[in-house]
Protein backbone atom coordinates (compact mmCIF):
# COMPACT_ATOMS: atom_id res chain seq x y z
CA UNK A 1 0.00 0.00 0.00
CA UNK A 2 1.08 3.52 -0.75
CA UNK A 3 0.69 6.79 1.39
CA UNK A 4 -1.95 9.27 -0.14
CA UNK A 5 -0.27 12.06 -1.29
CA UNK A 6 -3.11 14.94 -1.77
CA UNK A 7 -2.23 17.70 -3.98
CA UNK A 8 -5.04 20.55 -3.77
CA UNK A 9 -5.73 23.04 -6.70
CA UNK A 10 -7.64 26.34 -6.42
CA UNK A 11 -10.82 25.37 -8.29
CA UNK A 12 -11.95 22.30 -10.67
CA UNK A 13 -10.55 24.06 -13.71
CA UNK A 14 -7.34 24.49 -12.80
CA UNK A 15 -7.23 21.46 -11.24
CA UNK A 16 -8.02 19.74 -14.67
CA UNK A 17 -5.67 21.62 -16.37
CA UNK A 18 -2.64 20.28 -13.57
CA UNK A 19 -3.77 16.86 -13.89
CA UNK A 20 -3.56 17.76 -18.08
CA UNK A 21 0.11 18.99 -17.82
CA UNK A 22 0.94 15.74 -14.94
CA UNK A 23 -0.43 13.22 -17.78
CA UNK A 24 1.39 14.28 -20.75
CA UNK A 25 4.63 14.14 -18.36
CA UNK A 26 4.11 10.97 -17.29
CA UNK A 27 3.49 9.39 -20.47
CA UNK A 28 6.22 11.11 -22.21
CA UNK A 29 8.35 9.76 -19.95
CA UNK A 30 6.68 6.65 -19.84
CA UNK A 31 7.30 6.39 -23.78
CA UNK A 32 10.94 7.33 -23.42
CA UNK A 33 11.78 4.83 -21.09
CA UNK A 34 9.84 2.08 -22.39
CA UNK A 35 9.07 3.47 -25.57
CA UNK A 36 4.89 2.99 -24.59
CA UNK A 37 2.93 4.18 -21.99
CA UNK A 38 -0.60 2.64 -21.03
CA UNK A 39 -3.33 4.78 -18.90
CA UNK A 40 -6.58 3.73 -17.78
CA UNK A 41 -9.18 6.45 -18.48
CA UNK A 42 -12.36 7.32 -15.89
CA UNK A 43 -15.77 8.55 -16.58
CA UNK A 44 -17.89 11.27 -14.79
CA UNK A 45 -17.45 15.10 -15.51
CA UNK A 46 -13.64 15.67 -13.92
CA UNK A 47 -12.75 12.34 -16.02
CA UNK A 48 -14.12 14.01 -18.85
CA UNK A 49 -13.14 17.60 -17.84
CA UNK A 50 -9.33 16.56 -17.40
CA UNK A 51 -9.93 14.80 -21.15
CA UNK A 52 -11.07 18.29 -22.22
CA UNK A 53 -8.30 19.52 -20.87
CA UNK A 54 -5.89 17.67 -21.97
CA UNK A 55 -7.30 18.05 -25.74
CA UNK A 56 -6.28 21.80 -25.48
CA UNK A 57 -3.33 21.71 -23.39
CA UNK A 58 -0.09 23.36 -25.20
CA UNK A 59 1.90 20.37 -24.55
CA UNK A 60 -0.34 17.97 -25.92
CA UNK A 61 1.56 16.68 -28.55
CA UNK A 62 4.25 15.32 -27.00
CA UNK A 63 2.52 12.66 -26.27
CA UNK A 64 3.04 10.10 -29.58
CA UNK A 65 -0.75 9.19 -28.93
CA UNK A 66 0.10 5.97 -31.68
CA UNK A 67 2.49 4.18 -28.58
CA UNK A 68 -0.34 4.91 -25.71
CA UNK A 69 -2.27 2.21 -24.40
CA UNK A 70 -6.05 3.11 -23.38
CA UNK A 71 -7.83 1.33 -21.10
CA UNK A 72 -11.32 1.98 -18.94
CA UNK A 73 -11.60 1.28 -15.37
CA UNK A 74 -15.61 0.85 -16.04
CA UNK A 75 -18.30 1.33 -18.73
CA UNK A 76 -21.74 1.87 -18.32
CA UNK A 77 -23.63 -1.51 -20.23
CA UNK A 78 -25.37 0.65 -22.70
CA UNK A 79 -25.49 0.37 -26.50
CA UNK A 80 -22.25 1.42 -28.37
CA UNK A 81 -23.68 4.88 -29.43
CA UNK A 82 -25.18 5.40 -26.42
CA UNK A 83 -23.70 8.96 -25.42
CA UNK A 84 -23.77 8.02 -21.99
CA UNK A 85 -20.63 5.53 -22.52
CA UNK A 86 -17.66 7.10 -21.12
CA UNK A 87 -16.14 5.68 -24.40
CA UNK A 88 -18.40 7.63 -26.28
CA UNK A 89 -17.66 10.70 -23.87
CA UNK A 90 -14.19 10.32 -24.44
CA UNK A 91 -14.15 10.17 -27.50
CA UNK A 92 -16.00 13.25 -27.67
CA UNK A 93 -13.87 15.33 -25.17
CA UNK A 94 -10.52 13.97 -26.51
CA UNK A 95 -10.18 10.61 -28.24
CA UNK A 96 -11.23 11.88 -31.68
CA UNK A 97 -8.80 15.22 -31.70
CA UNK A 98 -5.36 13.00 -31.28
CA UNK A 99 -4.02 10.22 -33.83
CA UNK A 100 -4.40 6.87 -31.50
CA UNK A 101 -4.41 3.65 -32.40
CA UNK A 102 -7.86 2.07 -32.64
CA UNK A 103 -6.16 -1.02 -32.00
CA UNK A 104 -4.70 0.57 -28.79
CA UNK A 105 -7.91 2.31 -27.59
CA UNK A 106 -9.51 -0.98 -25.58
CA UNK A 107 -13.22 0.24 -25.21
CA UNK A 108 -14.84 -1.75 -22.80
CA UNK A 109 -17.86 -3.67 -24.44
CA UNK A 110 -20.95 -2.36 -25.38
CA UNK A 111 -24.90 -4.10 -24.52
CA UNK A 112 -25.21 -4.34 -28.48
CA UNK A 113 -22.16 -6.28 -28.77
CA UNK A 114 -21.12 -10.28 -29.40
CA UNK A 115 -22.27 -10.46 -25.61
CA UNK A 116 -25.46 -9.41 -25.28
CA UNK A 117 -27.45 -8.78 -22.35
CA UNK A 118 -24.70 -11.16 -20.43
CA UNK A 119 -22.66 -8.18 -19.01
CA UNK A 120 -20.77 -10.98 -16.86
CA UNK A 121 -19.22 -12.37 -20.22
CA UNK A 122 -18.69 -9.14 -21.49
CA UNK A 123 -16.83 -7.91 -18.50
CA UNK A 124 -14.94 -11.91 -18.39
CA UNK A 125 -13.87 -11.13 -21.93
CA UNK A 126 -12.62 -7.54 -21.02
CA UNK A 127 -10.49 -9.81 -18.22
CA UNK A 128 -9.24 -11.83 -20.88
CA UNK A 129 -8.23 -8.62 -23.20
CA UNK A 130 -6.49 -7.50 -19.93
CA UNK A 131 -4.40 -10.73 -19.60
CA UNK A 132 -3.07 -11.04 -23.18
CA UNK A 133 -2.32 -7.70 -22.94
CA UNK A 134 -0.12 -8.14 -19.59
CA UNK A 135 3.81 -9.45 -20.33
CA UNK A 136 6.21 -11.80 -18.11
CA UNK A 137 7.20 -8.15 -16.50
CA UNK A 138 3.55 -7.21 -15.06
CA UNK A 139 3.61 -10.47 -12.92
CA UNK A 140 -0.31 -10.80 -12.81
CA UNK A 141 -3.34 -10.87 -14.96
CA UNK A 142 -3.51 -7.32 -16.29
CA UNK A 143 -0.37 -4.90 -17.56
CA UNK A 144 1.11 -3.20 -15.31
CA UNK A 145 -0.80 0.11 -16.35
CA UNK A 146 1.50 3.78 -15.89
CA UNK A 147 -1.33 5.59 -14.34
CA UNK A 148 -4.90 4.36 -13.48
CA UNK A 149 -6.97 7.72 -13.17
CA UNK A 150 -10.33 7.51 -10.87
CA UNK A 151 -13.01 9.81 -10.28
CA UNK A 152 -14.75 9.60 -7.21
CA UNK A 153 -18.30 9.46 -6.34
CA UNK A 154 -19.95 11.56 -3.69
CA UNK A 155 -20.14 8.29 -1.46
CA UNK A 156 -16.52 7.18 -1.98
CA UNK A 157 -17.33 4.84 -5.29
CA UNK A 158 -14.20 4.45 -7.83
CA UNK A 159 -15.13 3.06 -10.91
CA UNK A 160 -18.08 1.25 -10.48
CA UNK A 161 -17.20 -0.15 -7.05
CA UNK A 162 -20.25 1.28 -4.79
CA UNK A 163 -19.83 0.62 -1.02
CA UNK A 164 -20.67 -2.79 0.23
CA UNK A 165 -21.32 -3.96 -3.31
CA UNK A 166 -20.21 -7.64 -4.36
CA UNK A 167 -18.15 -6.05 -7.32
CA UNK A 168 -16.85 -4.26 -4.26
CA UNK A 169 -15.57 -7.03 -2.23
CA UNK A 170 -14.12 -9.23 -5.39
CA UNK A 171 -10.60 -10.70 -4.85
CA UNK A 172 -9.71 -12.42 -7.80
CA UNK A 173 -11.45 -11.41 -10.97
CA UNK A 174 -10.06 -8.54 -12.83
CA UNK A 175 -13.12 -7.45 -14.36
CA UNK A 176 -16.86 -7.85 -12.73
CA UNK A 177 -20.23 -7.24 -14.02
CA UNK A 178 -21.87 -4.74 -11.80
CA UNK A 179 -25.51 -5.05 -11.67
CA UNK A 180 -27.74 -2.85 -9.66
CA UNK A 181 -25.41 0.12 -9.61
CA UNK A 182 -26.90 3.10 -7.53
CA UNK A 183 -25.50 5.17 -10.14
CA UNK A 184 -27.33 5.08 -13.25
CA UNK A 185 -27.20 3.37 -15.39
CA UNK A 186 -27.40 -0.12 -13.06
CA UNK A 187 -25.61 -2.31 -15.33
CA UNK A 188 -22.25 -1.94 -15.91
CA UNK A 189 -18.81 -2.88 -16.14
CA UNK A 190 -15.72 -2.58 -13.80
CA UNK A 191 -12.29 -3.33 -13.07
CA UNK A 192 -11.95 -4.55 -9.47
CA UNK A 193 -9.99 -3.11 -6.34
CA UNK A 194 -7.24 -5.85 -6.69
CA UNK A 195 -6.82 -4.92 -11.10
CA UNK A 196 -6.85 -0.93 -9.77
CA UNK A 197 -4.01 -1.57 -7.39
CA UNK A 198 -1.70 -3.44 -10.02
CA UNK A 199 -1.05 0.12 -11.39
CA UNK A 200 1.46 1.78 -11.01
CA UNK A 201 0.11 4.86 -10.15
CA UNK A 202 -3.32 5.82 -9.56
CA UNK A 203 -4.82 9.14 -9.19
CA UNK A 204 -7.85 9.84 -8.28
CA UNK A 205 -9.52 13.40 -9.30
CA UNK A 206 -12.38 14.67 -6.84
CA UNK A 207 -13.48 18.48 -7.77
CA UNK A 208 -16.53 20.18 -5.96
CA UNK A 209 -18.05 20.63 -2.74
CA UNK A 210 -20.15 17.49 -3.26
CA UNK A 211 -17.23 15.08 -3.15
CA UNK A 212 -15.53 16.81 -0.10
CA UNK A 213 -17.66 14.38 2.02
CA UNK A 214 -16.11 11.06 0.17
CA UNK A 215 -12.60 13.13 0.50
CA UNK A 216 -12.88 12.77 4.01
CA UNK A 217 -13.60 9.57 4.62
CA UNK A 218 -11.76 7.78 2.10
CA UNK A 219 -8.59 9.59 3.65
CA UNK A 220 -9.69 9.09 7.19
CA UNK A 221 -8.95 5.52 7.33
CA UNK A 222 -12.42 3.82 6.12
CA UNK A 223 -11.88 0.11 4.75
CA UNK A 224 -12.55 -0.35 1.19
CA UNK A 225 -15.79 -2.05 1.11
CA UNK A 226 -17.70 0.87 3.28
CA UNK A 227 -15.57 3.81 1.19
CA UNK A 228 -13.94 2.16 -2.26
CA UNK A 229 -11.86 5.16 -2.70
CA UNK A 230 -10.22 3.93 0.68
CA UNK A 231 -8.60 1.38 -0.86
CA UNK A 232 -7.65 2.52 -4.51
CA UNK A 233 -4.08 2.69 -4.26
CA UNK A 234 -1.45 2.13 -6.70
CA UNK A 235 2.43 0.30 -6.10
CA UNK A 236 4.08 2.96 -6.37
CA UNK A 237 2.03 6.02 -6.04
CA UNK A 238 -1.44 7.11 -4.96
CA UNK A 239 -2.10 10.79 -5.69
CA UNK A 240 -5.10 12.64 -4.77
CA UNK A 241 -5.70 15.63 -7.39
CA UNK A 242 -8.43 17.81 -5.47
CA UNK A 243 -9.77 21.24 -5.47
CA UNK A 244 -10.69 23.84 -2.97
CA UNK A 245 -14.12 22.48 -2.50
CA UNK A 246 -13.48 19.07 -2.37
CA UNK A 247 -10.72 19.18 0.18
CA UNK A 248 -12.86 21.22 2.77
CA UNK A 249 -13.50 18.94 5.16
CA UNK A 250 -9.61 17.30 5.49
CA UNK A 251 -7.44 17.83 8.56
CA UNK A 252 -5.66 21.57 8.06
CA UNK A 253 -2.40 20.82 7.64
CA UNK A 254 -2.74 17.64 6.30
CA UNK A 255 -1.77 19.31 2.66
CA UNK A 256 0.64 22.10 1.39
CA UNK A 257 -1.62 24.97 0.98
CA UNK A 258 -3.67 25.11 -2.36
CA UNK A 259 -1.99 26.46 -5.81
CA UNK A 260 -2.54 29.88 -6.28
O1 LIG B 1 -18.97 5.58 -15.04
C1 LIG B 1 -18.89 6.47 -14.19
O2 LIG B 1 -19.86 7.11 -13.79
C2 LIG B 1 -17.56 6.87 -13.65
O3 LIG B 1 -16.53 6.11 -14.01
C3 LIG B 1 -17.66 7.10 -12.18
O4 LIG B 1 -16.82 6.27 -11.41
C4 LIG B 1 -17.29 8.55 -11.95
O5 LIG B 1 -15.90 8.73 -12.17
C5 LIG B 1 -17.65 9.00 -10.57
O6 LIG B 1 -19.04 8.73 -10.37
C6 LIG B 1 -17.41 10.51 -10.42
O7 LIG B 1 -18.18 11.16 -11.37
P1 LIG B 1 -18.22 12.77 -11.41
O8 LIG B 1 -16.79 13.19 -11.70
O9 LIG B 1 -19.17 13.12 -12.52
O10 LIG B 1 -18.69 13.22 -10.06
Amino acid sequence: MTTPQVVVHRDKELMAQATAARLITKIVDAQAARGTASVVLTGGRNGNGLLAALATAPARDAVDWHRLDLWWGDERYVPADDPERNHTQAREALLDSVPVDPARVHAMPASDGPYGADVDAAAAAYAAELARAAGPEDHGPVPRFDVLMLGVGPDTHVASLFPEHPATRETDRTVVGVHGAPKPPPTRISLTLPAIRAAREVWLLAAGEDKAGAVSIALGGAGGVQAPAAEAYGRSRTLWLLDRAAAAKLPSGMYPPASA
